[in-house]
């Protein structure tokens, strides 16, 4: 009997309640031998078998067997099935089985106790912290995090906390809705401005995960960034949140933008990444145990156990993008965008992936993802789409109402045809000018009937019914969520969540509901709404919305979701947004349906972020006015990161240093022994001055290539909300500075001592600070132009613009040649003051006559030869401190050069 099944579905089931009772030890006395029911509720696709297993560790694990060929609604009549399996001194009963489920007993003694544990956590995860039966709230909940104590008998009746577990903070949920929106930008100066976005509405709500669709160029990238709140210049109409106006700077804390590029810190871990996110969204308040519990939780529930000790550098394209999603989620952010969330992913992948945030969705967070012709199997996974052309909005609506939609203007879209490709084909004109007509629709309200909110059916159908048929209090959506979510990380089957937990009657009354409003009211189903998705693209995904491309699960409910993010809100009065729907949209039950229905579905349908007597503790503390952190510790957070960043790069660091020590013994080598011979002076002159340049352009093109990466982090993160630019630029510069000063020290000291230069230890010391102030200064404008201009243009612009200055140092052309009109420049040659510095600490402070290896020395007095030089008037502070102050006018400029970056991205 192999550990690892539970039961076995061996044949088609809908869903399924599972009840595990396992008794304790037959040692234990009566009082404490009660049961410990552990249940959880499944959703199955249609079609498939399932098998669920309990590992010996206590993991459940779900995995789908072979698809069958069921493509039909199967059991007419029968909602769903109901399963249960009963442990028994450590063995499993054989299951009874209602209906079709068939249950094999197989059971091995396993310690349920961790299912249980992993359950309540993970299911926390889907829905944002949301308190169960037996969490207590405690002061945590002052900081939104919410401690979980497992609902356990001591056998005494007594409820006991078996394990604390500090949880995701708790948000609210919060519905997007923009009207009338334009966006154009600037097409330069004599040529106007270009329209992207042509008044467009829309909404997208929470507990949902949207699409956004359409041609290239269609302007989807556009409107995710305005909603986003990353474009707010050019911009007319309005956005609301939660039907109130919306405070971007509110917005932003609560929401997150999750990139097409993966921008990650390479020479960081996975957990060491999490923990930084942590850190900086989590806020000193909440201790660092609690940080590191949140932190595991997540990287177990996106299956990123096993790279936690991964560098990001190493990790698959599917775990880079699970993991851009875990740092957001660190603090539960209600709204996440995705730019193209499966570009570069392989289809399996995609599906996980999209699966996974369908999860998320599910936990009450609004997920919107612009997407580029998603196969049909991935397509269905999609709650609702939006669909722009040309700036425009052709369709809005659950991703089943698309067909039933185009099928009502006279698109039929042919069978065995991926809708997703058919309205791509649409909306670029492959079937006639269309898009006209399809707007025309929109705005005059056709899709409506295909855009409502997601199906209240949860709570009416069967997945609460205990054996007896009884409704019971057990298992929620929440558990069905972990039960989701565990399946898509552990297993990758992703087909449970493709199943709309639908039951058949809704599935039908519904079709009949829209079959009539398509129809306008004929009552007739068009025979194109009968259409099937493709075997193997589409139906492979199953679920309720396989059975014709127009059943739409839906059914309105009330739209209280507002009622709790009230702090979002411009103007927001919690006690009155609290008390009615503020989404403003008049609520309109299905035929069959009734309030009371809705009522219900207020309750259980919805997560528990909707409940409104947790928007109390879900409000942001005041004190998260700004950043979750302060300045000082976001700066010593990045400090300790850039550090370990830069420490860790071998490009940067390790081979810097070797290469600073190799060159260093070369010219050591070259030069060698000359620095007292006067006979050599020309020379020793030369090797002070490639010591300049070398330690500039060490100094500066590293920078230049590695800035734009950070740069790019840094405004994903900055974006996101994590932490201001000014820690970031401050945690840069000093995390950079004790590097840049050890590696132009060694090249410095090698070459100095090889070179027998004076050995005064005052002389030496001047030397080296002149050149580790030479490097700062080069490494400074390395960061100016890394900022302001792409790597390619920085490679090319960075020597290049470096050669005047070397003209001007006072190497090659004596400053008293130099034209009097061009004299100037030598003043903003910074080389100048790192060459005239070390030559000044080499030659100056009259040093003694130079020992003459010829007959005839000319420059047997260092003062003679700085005079020739035109350097005998030469000070060496002033040109030390000249060389501070580029390094200060330097910085300062890079620092407002990212700012207008940041700003331009808006
Ligand atoms: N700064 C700009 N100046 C001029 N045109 C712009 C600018 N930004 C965007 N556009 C134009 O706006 C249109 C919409 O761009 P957007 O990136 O939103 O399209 P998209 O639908 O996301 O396309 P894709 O799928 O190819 O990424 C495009 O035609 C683009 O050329």
């Amino acid at each position: 009997m192999s550990p690892r099944d539970l039961i076995h579905f061996e044949e088609v089931s809908i869903s399924a309640h599972i009840e595990i009772r396992k008794q304790a030890s037959p040692n234990n006395n009566s009082s404490t031998s009660a049961e410990r029911p552990i249940s959880t509720t499944l959703t199955m696709p249609i079609g498939r078998a399932m098998v669920i297993s309990v590992e010996k560790n206590g993991r459940a694990r779900m995995a789908r067997s072979p698809v069958l060929p069921v493509c039909h609604w199967p059991f007419s009549g029968v909602d769903c099935e109901v399963t249960t399996g009963t442990a028994q001194d450590g063995r499993c009963k054989k299951a009874s089985v209602e209906e079709r489920g068939i249950a094999r007993e197989v059971m091995n003694q396993t310690d349920m106790t961790h299912l249980s544990e992993l359950r309540n956590s993970q299911s926390a995860l889907c829905n944002g912290a949301i308190m169960t039966n037996g969490q207590t709230k405690d002061s945590n909940l002052a900081h939104g995090l919410v401690r979980k104590v497992l609902n356990n008998s001591d056998g005494n009746g007594q409820k006991k906390p078996m394990v604390s577990l500090t949880h995701l903070p708790k948000r609210p949920p919060i519905d997007i809705q923009f009207l009338d929106m334009s966006y154009s930008v600037s097409e330069g100066h004599k040529r106007g401005y270009k329209t992207i976005l042509k008044g467009i509405n829309g909404k997208f709500r929470s507990g949902e995960l949207t699409a956004i669709m359409g041609p290239s160029g269609a302007g989807k990238s556009t409107l995710m960034n305005i909603l986003a709140g990353y474009k707010t210049s050019h911009l007319s109409g309005s956005v609301l949140i939660n039907g109130k106006d919306r405070n971007l700077r509110k917005f932003r804390k609560l929401s997150c933008y999750i990139m097409q590029d993966d921008r990650l810190l390479p020479y960081l871990t996975v957990r060491e990444a999490m923990m930084v996110s942590a850190n900086l969204k989590l806020g000193k308040d909440i201790s660092v145990s609690a940080k590191r519990a949140v932190v595991e939780e997540i990287i177990e529930t996106l299956g990123l156990l096993d790279a936690a000790t991964t560098l990001t550098l190493n990790l698959s394209g599917g775990q880079r993008k699970r993991l851009s999603i875990a740092l957001e989620l660190v603090n539960n952010p209600p709204v996440m965008f995705f730019d193209e969330p499966t570009s570069g992913l392989d289809s399996s992948t995609c599906s996980q992936l999209i699966a996974l945030l369908k999860s998320l969705a599910r936990g009450g967070r609004t997920i919107v993802c612009t997407i580029h012709q998603p196969s049909a199997r991935i397509f269905e996974l999609f709650d609702n789409l939006y669909v722009l052309a040309e700036g425009q909005c052709i369709y809005q609506g659950r991703v089943n109402g698309l067909v039933p939609f185009l099928a009502s203007l006279g698109l039929e879209c042919p069978s065995y045809h991926n809708p997703a490709n058919y309205v791509m084909e649409v909306a670029c004109g492959e079937h006639g000018d269309w898009n006209s007509k399809l707007v025309t629709a929109v705005n005059n309200g056709k899709c409506n009937n295909y855009n409502q909110p997601l199906s209240q059916s949860k709570s009416t159908s069967n997945k609460n019914v205990s054996l007896d048929g009884t409704a019971t209090s057990g298992p929620t959506d929440r558990e069905d969520d972990l039960a989701l979510l565990k399946t898509v990380v552990s297993t990758g089957d992703y087909t449970a969540i493709a199943m709309p937990a639908i039951t058949a009657q809704d599935s039908l009354a519904q079709l009949n509901n829209e079959s009539k409003q398509a129809s306008g009211g004929a009552g007739m189903i068009p025979p194109s709404t009968e259409r099937k998705l493709i075997p193997g693209a589409g139906t492979e995904s199953t679920g309720a919305s396989t059975l014709t491309a127009s059943a739409a699960h839906t059914a309105p409910m009330t739209t209280t979701a507002s009622t709790t993010a009230t702090t979002l809100a411009t103007d927001g009065n919690p006690a009155a947004d609290a008390t009615g729907p503020l989404l403003g949209t008049a609520v309109v039950p299905l035929p069959g349906q009734t309030a009371q229905t809705q009522t219900g579905c207020k309750a259980t349908c919805t997560t528990s972020l909707l409940d409104s007597t947790e928007s109390v503790s879900i409000t942001v503390p005041k004190k998260q006015a700004g950043f979750p952190t302060s300045g000082w510790m976001q700066f010593w957070i990045l400090l300790k990161r850039t550090m370990i960043t830069i420490m860790r790069d071998q490009t940067l660091t390790q081979m810097r240093l070797l290469s600073h020590v190799i060159v260093g013994a070369i010219i050591g080598m070259i030069y060698y022994d000359i620095g007292n011979d006067a006979s050599k002076i020309m020379s020793n002159a030369g090797c002070i001055f490639f010591t300049t340049m070398f330690t500039m352009f060490t100094a500066m093109m590293p920078t230049i290539l590695t800035f734009p990466t950070e740069m790019a982090v840094f405004v994903r993160e900055h974006l996101n909300y994590w932490y201001s630019l000014k820690s970031f630029y401050f945690a840069k510069t000093i995390a950079d500075l004790p590097f840049q000063v050890l590696f132009t020290s060694v090249y410095v000291i090698v070459v100095y001592y090889l070179t027998s230069q004076p050995m005064d230890p005052k002389r030496v010391g001047m030397f080296v600070l002149i050149c580790i102030l030479t490097s700062l200064v080069a490494q400074s404008l390395g960061l100016l132009i890394g900022a302001g201009m792409s790597v390619e243009t920085g490679v090319f612009l960075g020597p290049v613009s470096t050669i005047p200055i070397i003209l001007f140092s006072g190497f090659f052309v004596n400053f008293d040649v130099i034209p009097s009109y061009l004299q100037w420049v030598t003043y903003v040659s910074y080389v100048r003051y790192g060459f005239e510095g070390a030559m000044v600490s080499v030659y100056g402070m009259d040093r003694a006559k130079l020992a003459c290896t010829e007959i005839y020395c000319h420059f047997r007095s260092p003062k003679k030869f700085l005079e020739e030089m035109s350097m005998d008037n030469a000070e060496y502070w002033i040109d030390a401190t000249a060389l501070f102050g580029f390094f200060i006018a330097l910085r300062v400029i890079a620092y407002f050069v990212l700012r207008w970056k940041l700003h331009s991205i808006r």
